[in-house]
């Protein structure tokens, strides 16, 4: 058991910030997954034009190898576009597949993409005052459909850790792009086997 001793944060509700400046959010950029997104000429020429801001989150600094810890912050996903394809978290398979994560949603409007190894698929809709559990198998993606940043706060078993390897890999299954103005959920025409 580790010694962590009782404390409190502040996530501000509408922009997902720890406004005390406690901790520090980790930043991802579209240089930081290019291969990641289906148009990877719009990627390389979006990281010319000034490499915007995909999210940051908070990553607290709490033990990762102890299962009684629960790891929880927030994630703060800009909107925007690459190519037709919404910006997006990254995604991962938690390395202690079998662990679940529930997100709040505090502000914004969004999508959460998930997929199993076996090849099941879902997607779920998220907003403000929505709760949404990803159970365990299940990797996770957060998708900006809104024109608002996406602000969800989170929390997951402190030992899960992140396996970004296999979708790195072979990517998701599925994409959401935006047609006629409106998020539509397509094969992923790059997805490997
Ligand atoms: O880890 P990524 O796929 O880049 O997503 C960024 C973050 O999003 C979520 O909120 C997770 O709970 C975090 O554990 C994760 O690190
Ligand atoms: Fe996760």
């Amino acid at each position: 058991m580790s010694d962590v001793k009782p404390f409190v944060l502040d996530f501000d509700l509408v922009s997902g910030f720890c406004t005390s400046g406690k901790v520090k959010p980790t930043q991802r950029r579209v240089s930081d997954m290019v291969a990641q997104f289906a148009n990877e000429t719009a990627a390389r020429a979006m990281v010319e034009g000034g490499d915007p801001l995909l999210y940051e989150f908070y990553g607290l600094d709490l033990p990762e190898d102890d299962s009684g810890v629960l790891q929880f912050g927030t994630t703060i996903l800009y909107p925007g576009k690459v190519g037709e394809e919404y910006f997006m978290t990254k995604g991962h398979f938690h390395t202690i597949l079998d662990t679940s994560e529930i997100y709040y949603g505090l502000s914004g409007h969004g999508m959460m993409l998930m997929e199993t190894p076996e090849g099941q698929v879902d997607w779920k809709e998220i907003g403000p005052g929505e709760a949404l559990y990803v159970p365990g198998r299940w990797a996770h993606r957060s998708i900006n459909t809104g024109t608002e940043p996406l602000v969800m706060f989170f929390v997951y078993r402190g030992d899960a850790g992140h396996d970004y390897g296999t979708i790195e890999e072979k990517g998701y299954r599925k994409l959401v792009v935006e047609r006629d103005g409106k998020p539509a959920v397509i094969d992923n025409p790059k997805w490997k086997v």
